[in-house]
């Protein structure tokens, strides 16, 4: 890769001629494929911008001129222009470039959260800044044709189109997909103005006439102004975006370098707000991407760059509540499910496969999930929203406001609950039990395993009078841990000999605990390990435990501030019970991307670590114990 070696940053691409162009693309290309093909990414995403992305930094000085990605997801060749092309390979690994933008690697970036449909919103605020401090500098956001299906950018885009004098400009990266083919009446919107013949060919070639006719008279150049004028009446319909009063260049061949050039510097020249539209395919140049029909290689991990093949483990917890929510289906017509642009990665295109009629793909659109949820289930309908953990923090108060108090029956399905580890600190799935744990009337699980991941789901979807939410981890869920008893929801793991702990193990954190109690007990602490299952709200049942042992130890690979831990604490305050209780979860920080195993390892979430933590408050308890015991010399009271 010379030519893309020899790049120190966009001042030296803007410096290439236009004829080095397309080697470039190509260096980019195979850079990408080799380089995610050993570390896993968003292969499909960026293959389809690396034409549009050098257009950008040939137009627009970054970072002066900020270039704000959305989602982020597709900035590998931003990075790559912008002298990071050596660290791809250690991509989103700890200490490796992140999958992401990020500030503390360049001045170029400017957004490292991961959650779609926001950079148009940060443009606005951007440009409203430029605007106030007397700055004309133009703003760039690149939004996917699946970010624009989000609510908060059409928010944004009210705004931004309420002043025709700030500059930004909006590159629509149109590729039809988000995960799956982007749906609703913005896709079908776009489509229309994408199946268009291409106004900005038609247009260049009349200027590309004008350019080369020789010096002509009055009468020959205004005929061609009024082709030019006439091809704009007809090809360049006044779109939705124009009725929202904002200027339209488009649609532009997203992978045709000079076209987007030429779009994106008449874009600039309007000095307001602008939507160039590119046309491009996700996966553009790499035939197992471009040709796949699921989702084109969106996020992709570890395979063979020459045959395709993947290399990574296909079973997960994903796999195994698709399995179980189509069981369900057959049993209940009343069942359907909803995805926010995600089918494939939420483990509902099974059920979609079988049932069509009762699957709806809202767009990257949360907040509309759920209160569509709220509306199937007053509709007599019983909805399981499938979404990542992170992503309802999005539509916190549409759970809230129009589910729970509403008391409506509708099941969420958090998938990459917890620690997810190489998308960064934005998609660790680690605040859905402390925001969840204010909602009067949710009931929450954390399955350990598949049996009980397939008994909670069954379980959520019998309650009638309120939503349920299920969440398990990225990956592959253990062996089946049998319990030797069940308290009501609590199942009892281990027995302790004496009633020295209580570890209060939740979820995907199971396994680790009963090693713990294993480890305690080669040190004389005796250790029983219980699962709540459903860990909102608590169980009385595991109350009556806490309160028949000495400590209480809870584990969670959630948020510490609002998680288990301190619901159990309440609880037994209510009870006037004052075993002391110890939190072991997330601390209340972002953490830098790296493997699920090395961010619990930061977190202090390890045998190693809960096993030290244990045999230190069992010595303090004790100690205290003892001078408690001790008659005081003098008499006084203590
Ligand atoms: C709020 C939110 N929901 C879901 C996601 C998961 N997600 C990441 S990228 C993506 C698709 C984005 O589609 P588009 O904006 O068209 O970009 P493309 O990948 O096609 O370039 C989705 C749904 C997210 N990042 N944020
Ligand atoms: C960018 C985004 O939000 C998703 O594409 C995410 O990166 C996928 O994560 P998984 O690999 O866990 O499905
Ligand atoms: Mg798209």
């Amino acid at each position: 890769m010379p030519l893309l070696r020899s790049l120190r940053g966009p001042e030296d691409l803007r410096a290439l001629p236009s004829e080095a162009l397309p080697n470039l693309a190509a260096e980019i290309r195979d850079a990408l494929v080799t380089s995610v093909a050993r570390t896993g990414g968003h292969l499909g995403p960026n293959l389809g911008c690396v034409e549009l992305t050098i257009a950008l930094h040939r137009v627009f000085e970054s970072p002066r001129e900020p270039i704000v990605f959305d989602t982020g997801h597709q900035a590998y060749v931003h990075k790559m222009l912008t002298g990071r092309i050596e660290g791809f390979e250690r991509l989103r690994q700890r200490g490796g470039l992140s999958g992401y933008p990020s500030r503390a690697e360049s001045e170029h970036d400017w957004v490292e959260n991961s959650h779609a449909s926001t950079a148009l919103s940060y443009a606005d605020g951007l440009a409203k800044a430029y605007a106030v401090r007397g700055d004309s500098r133009p703003v760039v956001a690149v939004v996917g044709d699946g970010a624009l299906t989000g609510g908060m950018a059409w928010e944004a885009l009210n705004n931004i189109a309420a002043a025709q004098d700030r500059p930004v400009v909006i590159v629509v990266n149109d590729n039809g997909r988000s995960y799956s083919p982007t749906i609703g009446g913005v896709a079908d919107a776009l489509a229309t103005l994408r199946l268009r013949p291409g106004y900005e060919d038609a247009l260049n070639a009349v200027r590309q006439a004008l350019h080369r006719a020789p010096v002509v008279g009055t009468a020959l150049y205004d005929a061609l102004h009024a082709i030019k004028k006439g091809l704009k009446d007809v090809l360049s319909p006044q779109g939705m975006f124009e009725d929202l009063g904002l200027k339209y260049v488009g649609p532009v061949d997203g992978h045709d370098i000079d076209m987007m050039e030429s779009a994106l510097r008449r874009a600039r020249s309007f000095g307001g707000p602008v939507i160039v539209h590119a046309v491009t395919t996700k996966g553009f140049g790499y035939p197992p991407a471009e040709t796949d029909q699921i989702d084109a290689w969106h996020a992709t991990g570890t395979f063979d760059p020459d045959s395709g093949a993947s290399t990574v483990a296909a079973r997960d917890w994903t796999t195994a509540f698709s399995d179980e929510l189509v069981r369900i289906g057959a049993e209940r017509a009343d069942v359907v499910a909803i995805t926010a642009a995600m089918l494939h990665p939420t483990g509902l295109a099974a059920f979609a496969e079988r049932f069509p009629e009762r699957t709806f793909d809202v767009g990257i659109a949360e907040q509309h999930a759920l209160t569509s949820a709220a509306g199937l289930a007053m509709g007599g309908l019983h909805p399981v929203v499938a979404v990542y953990s992170t992503f309802l923090n999005r539509a916190f108060d549409q759970l809230l406001m129009d589910v729970a108090l509403h008391r409506q029956p509708v099941t969420v399905v958090l998938d990459r609950a917890g620690v997810t580890g190489t998308d960064g600190a934005s998609h660790n799935g680690m605040w859905d039990m402390s925001i969840l744990s204010v909602v009067p009337g949710l009931r929450l699980a954390a399955p350990r395993d598949e049996s009980t991941l397939r008994e909670a789901l069954r379980e959520a979807l019998a309650v009638t009078d309120g939503p349920t939410v299920v969440r398990f981890p990225k990956g592959a869920p253990p062996v089946d841990v049998p319990a030797l008893e069940r308290r009501g929801p609590v199942d009892v793991l281990r027995r302790g000999e004496r009633p020295d702990v209580l570890l209060v193990a939740v979820g995907s954190m199971v396994p680790m605990c009963l090693a713990v109690a294993e480890r305690a007990a080669d040190h004389g602490i005796e250790v029983t390990v219980v699962d709540p299952r459903w860990v909102l709200p608590i169980a009385p049942e595991l109350v009556d435990l806490a309160a028949g042992h000495r400590l209480v130890v809870t584990v969670e690979d959630g948020g510490r501030a609002g998680g288990v831990g301190t619901t159990l604490t309440q609880a037994l305050q209510d009870r006037d019970c004052d075993v002391p209780v110890r939190a072991v979860g997330l601390p209340q920080r972002f953490f830098e991307h790296g493997s699920r195993a090395q961010v619990l390892a930061d977190a202090g979430l390890t045998e190693q670590d809960v096993a030290r933590r244990i045999a230190e408050w069992t010595a303090v308890l004790t100690d205290r114990a003892e001078d408690d015991a001790v008659e005081p010399v003098d008499g006084a009271q203590r």
